[in-house]
């Protein structure tokens, strides 16, 4: 896992660090970490023209530092001091490296890296002049721009950015991530983030928010000893006489997903389509009266998705309460969480209950408004896991899970080419799938959204080369990426072979 920390723990954790260090040591480090990224940007330290944006704090100072550096190895280095004070050692460092100081910010336009020292963790709120203007500026400019912790203007702490905020090509952060560098709107700012390490490591406590590696994604893998049962049967909920795709891609994502068994009950017509595509499935007609028994038609199952295309009448309303009202792990989706919206009451149970709400779900589950929870993602999914008591997986351009108590898992695949109709029906059924299998509910949402982002990126750029083109994709393209996107996961060793 990438761990990330608020400002508040990162302050604490420096404070410790720099008290056990000589003075300036911890600035040394991160400057010369920055520097040591800056360096081989083409055309290479050498004649090449840099431009420092320096803020009256810290973060200025290591841009200071990393300025002098790259002067030193015959970069051409002007900084534009944009704050009521400068960082004195820092100007002194870059003076007698031989970098200049200006007025001019036209050589913003003619830079070939700029590094951005406006703020750091010490930023609030919306940039202010001159920084505002500087980093318009250096959004027209052709040139790199390295931010040195966090891009001027997002939130280290949440990602929120009010007004202009840098744009960086890279980012590189020190001692530990900033949670703001992962979630949206601040990660869209931060480009790749190069982490430097300043022996913070020790000194940190638990994370804030984290972001899986591949490795720390671990779907069930069968055994010798598995059967189709052991594996875990899931029992989908999905579909209506309106609305019969969102069932076919569900139990598709399930499937997919490696579920022993799907059993899967909905009207006539979602059945009828759902048996042609996916025969593997075993199904159950739902007459007019049959909904309250749903769970004893059905069948056992180790645990239920409810809500993709079921409508939001009483019928559907009657249909998550029979899922809500067992004692096994729940999913609920889509028109689920339409129906959940007016029945909060229905989450009152001791077994898990994972949510997998876009940004207009929540606002309609939590009451809040869709604008404020995509600039306040991280917040909001926090407050939804507490107040509605369960996993919320909130979709969008970052994909964050939370569950009260725990870091906040953010997912680092996906692509924007998921924002089609029933992508997310895919999403529930593949999570769907993991809950059966009894992997922990946190740890089935962040795979879940792991690998649905990943096949989703296959689809859309089949072979993985560096610039190759992407092309639109359908729900369905995702189902039959995911066997690839699971091969990519840590092989599992025990596999000997047939025979
Ligand atoms: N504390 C430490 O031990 C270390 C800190 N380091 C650097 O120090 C930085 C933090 O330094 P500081 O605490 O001095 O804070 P910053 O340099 O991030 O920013 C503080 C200054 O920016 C101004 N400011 C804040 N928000 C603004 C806005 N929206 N518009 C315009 N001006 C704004 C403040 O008035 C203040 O003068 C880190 O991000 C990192 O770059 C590194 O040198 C590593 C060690
Ligand atoms: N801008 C975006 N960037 C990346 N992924 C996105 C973006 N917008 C939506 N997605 C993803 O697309 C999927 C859409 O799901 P959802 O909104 O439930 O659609 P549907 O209900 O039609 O299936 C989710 O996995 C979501 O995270
Ligand atoms: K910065």
């Amino acid at each position: 896992m990438r761990h990330a920390h608020e400002v508040g723990k990162v302050r604490e954790a420096e404070q410790a660090l720099m008290a056990a260090l000589p003075e300036g040591e911890l600035m040394r480090r991160a400057a010369r970490g920055l520097a040591a990224v800056c360096a081989p940007i083409p055309p290479r330290a050498y004649g090449s023209r840099v431009v420092l944006l320096v803020g009256s704090g810290d973060n200025g100072g290591d841009t200071l530092f990393a300025g002098a550096w790259l002067a030193r190895r015959g970069a051409g280095v002007e900084a534009i001091l944009a704050g009521s004070k400068t960082h004195e050692q820092g100007l002194r460092a870059l003076r007698a490296a031989g970098g200049r100081v200006t007025a001019d910010e036209a050589v913003i336009d003619a830079a070939d890296l700029v590094i951005d020292g406006l703020v750091g963790i010490g930023g609030h709120g919306g940039l202010r002049e001159p920084y505002a203007r500087l980093a318009e500026r250096t959004a027209a400019s052709a040139a790199v721009v390295v931010a040195c912790d966090v891009p001027s203007g997002v939130d280290a702490s949440t990602g929120e950015v009010e007004g202009v905020a840098i744009t960086a090509d890279v980012t590189v952060t020190f001692g530990t991530y900033k949670p703001g560098l992962f979630v949206d709107p601040g990660a869209r700012y931060a480009g790749v983030v190069e982490l430097i390490d300043i022996g913070l490591g020790p000194r940190l406590p638990e994370p804030d928010v984290v972001a899986p590696h591949s490795e720390d994604i671990r779907p069930p893998r069968p055994s010798p000893e598995s059967d189709k049962y052991r594996r875990g049967v899931l029992g989908l909920i999905a579909g209506s006489e309106q609305f019969t795709g969102a069932a076919v891609l569900a139990a598709g994502g399930a499937v997919r997903g490696g579920a022993g068994m799907v059993r899967f009950a909905s009207v006539r017509p979602a059945v009828d389509l759902v048996r042609q595509r996916w025969p593997e499935t075993v199904t159950t007609v739902l007459e007019a009266g049959d909904v309250a028994d749903v769970g004893s038609l059905v069948g056992r199952v180790q645990a239920w998705v409810v809500g993709p295309g079921i409508g939001t009448d009483e019928r559907a309303e009657a249909l998550v309460a029979a899922a809500l009202g067992s004692d096994l792990p729940v999913l609920v989706d889509a028109d689920g969480l339409t129906v959940l919206a007016r029945r909060r009451d229905l989450l009152r149970r001791t077994a898990p209950t994972v949510l997998t709400p876009h940004a207009g779900e929540l606002a309609r589950l939590i009451g809040a408004d869709r604008e404020a929870i995509e600039a306040r993602r991280l917040e909001h999914v926090r407050e939804a896991a507490a107040e509605l008591s369960a996993i919320v997986l909130l979709k969008g351009s970052t994909t964050l899970v939370a569950q009260t108590g725990r870091p906040v898992h953010v997912n680092p695949t996906g692509t924007p080419w998921l924002a089609t109709a029933g992508t997310g029906d895919v999403l529930s059924g593949l999570t769907g799938a993991f809950l059966a299998s009894g992997m922990p509910p946190l740890d089935a949402a962040t795979a879940g959204a792991y690998l649905h982002g990943l096949a989703a990126r296959f689809a859309v750029a089949p072979h993985d080369r560096p610039g190759e083109g992407q092309a639109p994709i359908s729900a369905y393209d995702v189902i039959t990426a995911l066997p690839r996107a699971f091969r990519t996961l840590s092989g599992d060793t025990t596999w000997a072979g047939p025979g």
